[in-house]
C-alpha cells in the first residue's frame, strides 16, 4: 500500500466522496482503497491505496474534484511510487558508496585524530610549519598557493603526498569541516602547490598551516548523483538505459550493415561489427592482451564516422591516457577532460585547459582580465565602503549623495569620503561586469569546444562533472569497466544512448577499501552485473592475445578462457633466446629455470624450510627464503644479458614486496603486488606466492582472478615459485603445478 494525500479538502468531505471519486474518476476497485483519515483542521486527508494503482489516481485526481472541491493529490513518500526493484538497487548501492565514502573519510580522520601532528608527518601523510603564498593561476584559472616552510630555506619533510593527489590545509583545527581542500600541482624539496578551485579562505596564508593528504568527496558525490538517475531519470536516454541495466528492457540491435575493416583478426572483427550494430548496449570480453584498446578505439572511429559523439572512458587516468594516444593517432578531434596534472606530460596538447587557450573566445576574456586588473588597480585609490565607513548607507544611496556634491557632512562622514566610495562602487560595478563577461566569454569557449569534438576522453568519475553536465552522447565506451565499481561506470553509462563496455571479468574486480561494502557488491563491476544477463546475445569474447607464449597462455585459456585463447603467430613461440638471452651450461637451479626452452616453470619449496612470516599488527606475510631464491634468479638473469627494465617481480603479499624492495640492488626492476600489475606486461615475470604453512591457508590467492592476472603478464617467461604443498591442496593450483610439470619445467629446491 503507498499512502496518498489529498490538499484541500473541505468540512463537506467524507471518506464516502473520496472513495467515491478514485471508483468514478480513476477506476479504483474498492478493494484496492484502504485506511482514510481526514484531518479537517490541515485540510488534508491521507488515504492508502494499491502501489499498482497510485500513479493512476495521482494521474486522474490531481487538480480534480472531490465533491465539488478542487484539490491536489500526491504520494506521501513519492519513493513508495517507484518499483521496488528500483528503489532497491538505489537504495543497496546508496549504503554501499556511503560505507565506502565514510571507510575512507574515517581512515583519513582517525588518523589525523589519533595521530600527533608530527607522527602523521613522519607517515608522510601531513606536512607541518607551512606558510601558503599565492602563485598566480593556473589551468583555467584556479587560484595557485604555493607552500614552503614557514622557517625560510628550510626543506620540507620527507613525505608521501605527489602532484595530483587531494589535500587538506588547516591552521590549528586539522578536523574543521569548513577547511579547504585542494589538488597538488607541483612539488619540490621546499615547496609545494596546491591548485584550488575557487579562492581558499585567507587563513592559508598564515604561518604555521598544515596540510593533510585527504578523501576526494567529489567522486563520491557524483556516483551519488549517478544513483539519484536510476531513480528519477531525467530524460529518455537515462530511462531506457536504467531500464536495460536492471532488465526491464532488451537492448536490441539496429539492422545489418557491412563493414570494411583491416588489421583486426576474426573475434575482433565480430565484436566491432556487433558493437556497432547494437542499439543500447554491448559487451566486449578481453582476456590479457587481446587488443581490448585497439578495438576501443576502432569502434569509436567507425562510430565518429557514422556521425556520432562519443563518450570513452576508464576508471584509471592512466587507462584513460591509453585510450586518448590512440585516439589522437587516429586524427579524431579528441578532447580529454581532467586536472591536466594527473594526465600524461606528452598528451596534455589534448587537453580541455590546453585546448581552450588558443579560442578566441578565450583570448577576449583574457584581454578583459588585463583590463579588469588595471580597474583593480584604480580601485585601491579609493576607500573601500567598509561598514566603518558607510555607516549603514547602501551603494545607491552613497552614489546619490555623492552625484549631490554634498558640502556637509552625512551621518559623520565627510563630503570627500562619499565621494571617494561611490567612485569605489562605480569601479566595482564595471569590474562585476567585466568578470561577467569575461565568465561567459570562458563558458562559451568551452561549450563551443566540447560541441565540436569527436570524443571526449575522461575517467568516469570525471564524466560526471560540471562541464560535461548538459551534453549527451551517441556513445559511451568504457575501457578497463571490470576495474570501476557499478555507481562509477553509471556515470558514463547514463549519459550516451548506448554504452560498449570493455572488460574482463576473470582478472581482478574494482578495489573497494570497506570490507562490508566489498561483501554486498561493490565489487562487482557494472560489467559483471550486465554480462550476467546478456552473456548470449549481446557480448563477444576477443580471442587471440599478442602477449604471451603459448605455453605461457596455456593455463589461463583452459581454466579461465574455457580453451577458446589462442597466441598470434608473432608471439607463440618467442622465447628469451629470441632477446640474445645466452646462459653457460651450469647445473645450478637459477640456470636450469632460466632456460629459454622452458617458459613456464615452478620453483616448488616443499622440501626446504621456506616459511612465511607475517609481523604482529600486519595482516600481510613475507617469506624470507623466497625472497633469496628470486634474488638469486634476478642476480643469474641479469648477468645473462637481460636488461633489468624486461624483468619484474611480482609478489603475492605486500610484506613480500617490501621485502624484496629492501634486499634487491637491481634498481629498474620492477617489484610489486599483482593488483599494481593487472594490465601490465614485461618480458619475464617472477612470482613469489608467499603462503606456506601447516594449516593450508593461501589467503587471498584464493581470489583466483588474481592468480589469473599473475599468470598473464609475462610474455616469454614466467616463473612460479611457492610451496605446493601448502598452495596445491586448492584444486586449481594442483592443475596449474600439473600443468607445469607436463608442459613446462618443474624442480623441486
Ligand atoms: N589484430 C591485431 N594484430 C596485431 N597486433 C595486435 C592486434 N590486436 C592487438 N594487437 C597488439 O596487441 C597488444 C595488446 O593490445 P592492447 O593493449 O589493445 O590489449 P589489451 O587487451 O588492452 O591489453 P591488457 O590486457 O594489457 O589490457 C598491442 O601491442 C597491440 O598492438
Amino acid at each position: 500500500m503507498v499512502t496518498l494525500v489529498i490538499s484541500g479538502i473541505d468540512q463537506s468531505i467524507g471518506p464516502g466522496d473520496i472513495v467515491g471519486a478514485f471508483i468514478n474518476e480513476a477506476g479504483a476497485d474498492s478493494d484496492n482503497i484502504g485506511k482514510i483519515n481526514i484531518n479537517q483542521r490541515a485540510k488534508k486527508a491521507e488515504v492508502e491505496v494499491k502501489w499498482e494503482l497510485a500513479p493512476k489516481i495521482i494521474e486522474a485526481m490531481d487538480n480534480n474534484q472531490i465533491g465539488g472541491v478542487k484539490v491536489q493529490i500526491a504520494a506521501k513518500n513519492p519513493d513508495d511510487l517507484i518499483d521496488k526493484e528500483i528503489i532497491n538497487y538505489y537504495n543497496k548501492f546508496y549504503q554501499l558508496v556511503d560505507l565506502e565514502r565514510n571507510e575512507e573519510i574515517d581512515r583519513h580522520k582517525l588518523e589525523i585524530k589519533y595521530l600527533s601532528a608530527r607522527a602523521r608527518q613522519a607517515k608522510g601523510r601531513a606536512l607541518l610549519n607551512l606558510r601558503g603564498k599565492d602563485n598566480g593561476n593556473t589551468f583555467g584559472h584556479r587560484p595557485l598557493v604555493k607552500f614552503k616552510s614557514k622557517y625560510q630555506g628550510e626543506k620540507l619533510a620527507e613525505t608521501q603526498i605527489t602532484p595530483g593527489d587531494l589535500v587538506m590545509i588547516s591552521l590549528n583545527k586539522p578536523l574543521n569541516k569548513n577547511n579547504p581542500t585542494g589538488t597538488v600541482i607541483e612539488k619540490t624539496a621546499y615547496s609545494i602547490t596546491v591548485a584550488f578551485e575557487s579562492s581558499p579562505p585567507n587563513f592559508i596564508y598564515n604561518r604555521g598551516v598544515r596540510l593533510d593528504l585527504f578523501v576526494n568527496d567529489t567522486s563520491f558525490q557524483r556516483m551519488f548523483s549517478a544513483l539519484e538517475k536510476i531513480k528519477h531519470p531525467a530524460n529518455e536516454i537515462e530511462k531506457s538505459k536504467r531500464d536495460i541495466l536492471l532488465n526491464r528492457k532488451k537492448p536490441e540491435f539496429k539492422s545489418e550493415f557491412d563493414l570494411e575493416i583491416e588489421n583486426f583478426n576474426h573475434s575482433q572483427k565480430n565484436a566491432i561489427k556487433n558493437s556497432l550494430q547494437a542499439k543500447k548496449l554491448y559487451l566486449i570480453q578481453g582476456p590479457p592482451g587481446t587488443g581490448k584498446t585497439l578495438t576501443a578505439v576502432e569502434i569509436i572511429q567507425q562510430a565518429v564516422k557514422n556521425g556520432d559523439k562519443v563518450l570513452a572512458t576508464a576508471d584509471s587516468n592512466t587507462a584513460v591516457d591509453n585510450l586518448l594516444e590512440l585516439l589522437a593517432a587516429n586524427n579524431l578531434k579528441v578532447i580529454r577532460i581532467g586536472h591536466p596534472i594527473r594526465v600524461n606530460k606528452k598528451l596534455r596538447e589534448h587537453t580541455l585547459d590546453e585546448i581552450v587557450l588558443e579560442h578566441q573566445d578565450y583570448l577576449k576574456a583574457e584581454k578583459l582580465r588585463d583590463q579588469v586588473s588595471d580597474l583593480i588597480n584604480k580601485q585601491e585609490a579609493y576607500i573601500y565602503p567598509s561598514g566603518k565607513y558607510r555607516r549603514g548607507l547602501s551603494d545607491q544611496e552613497i552614489k546619490n549623495y555623492a552625484e549631490k556634491d554634498l558640502e556637509k557632512h552625512v551621518r559623520g562622514i565627510s563630503p570627500e569620503v562619499i565621494e571617494e566610495m561611490a567612485s569605489w562602487i562605480e569601479l566595482q560595478e564595471k569590474i562585476d561586469k567585466y568578470f561577467k563577461k569575461i565568465e561567459s566569454l570562458e563558458n562559451k569557449a568551452v561549450e563551443e569546444l566540447i560541441t565540436a569534438a569527436d570524443v571526449i576522453c575522461t575517467t568516469n568519475i570525471t564524466a560526471g562533472a560540471e562541464i560535461l553536465e548538459n551534453q549527451q552522447f551517441d556513445l559511451s565506451i568504457i575501457d578497463e569497466a571490470t576495474q570501476a565499481t557499478q555507481p562509477a561506470a553509471l556515470i558514463p553509462y547514463l549519459k550516451a544512448k548506448k554504452t560498449i563496455l570493455i572488460g574482463d571479468q576473470q582478472q581482478l574486480p574494482p578495489t573497494v577499501v570497506n570490507q562490508e561494502a566489498a561483501k554486498n557488491g561493490l565489487k562487482i563491476s557494472l560489467f559483471e552485473k550486465l554480462i550476467k544477463t546478456y552473456q548470449n546475445d549481446f557480448s563477444s569474447l576477443l580471442k587471440i592475445q599478442y602477449r604471451m607464449h603459448r605455453k605461457i597462455m596455456g593455463f589461463s585459456s583452459i581454466y579461465f578462457y574455457n580453451n577458446y585463447l589462442k597466441a598470434a603467430d608473432s608471439v607463440a613461440k618467442n622465447t628469451l633466446s629470441d632477446l640474445g638471452f645466452q646462459l653457460e651450461n651450469k647445473s645450478c637451479f637459477p640456470d636450469k629455470s632460466l632456460k629459454a626452452e622452458y617458459p613456464m616453470v615452478f620453483l616448488d619449496t616443499k622440501e626446504m624450510k621456506a616459511e612465511e612470516r607475517s609481523f604482529a599488527g600486519s595482516n600481510s606475510y613475507d617469506n624470507p627464503v623466497e625472497a633469496e631464491i628470486v634474488l638469486d634468479l634476478l642476480d643469474r638473469a641479469l648477468k645473462s644479458s637481460l636488461k633489468e627494465e624486461e624483468i619484474a617481480v611480482i609478489a603475492a603479499y605486500k610484506d613480500q614486496v617490501d621485502f624484496i624492495n629492501q634486499h634487491n640492488k637491481f634498481k629498474n626492476v620492477e617489484i610489486d603486488t599483482v593488483d599494481a600489475f593487472q594490465g601490465r606486461e614485461k618480458e619475464m615475470i617472477i612470482f613469489s606466492a608467499v603462503r606456506s604453512n601447516q594449516d593450508n591457508n593461501i589467503g587471498f590467492l584464493r581470489d583466483l582472478r588474481r592468480l589469473n592476472v599473475a599468470l598473464t603478464r609475462a610474455k616469454r617467461k614466467m616463473i612460479f615459485v611457492g610451496d605446493s604443498s601448502t598452495i596445491c591442496k586448492y584444486n586449481v593450483y594442483e592443475k596449474l603445478l600439473k600443468y607445469i610439470k607436463k608442459s613446462g619445467f618443474y624442480y623441486k629446491l
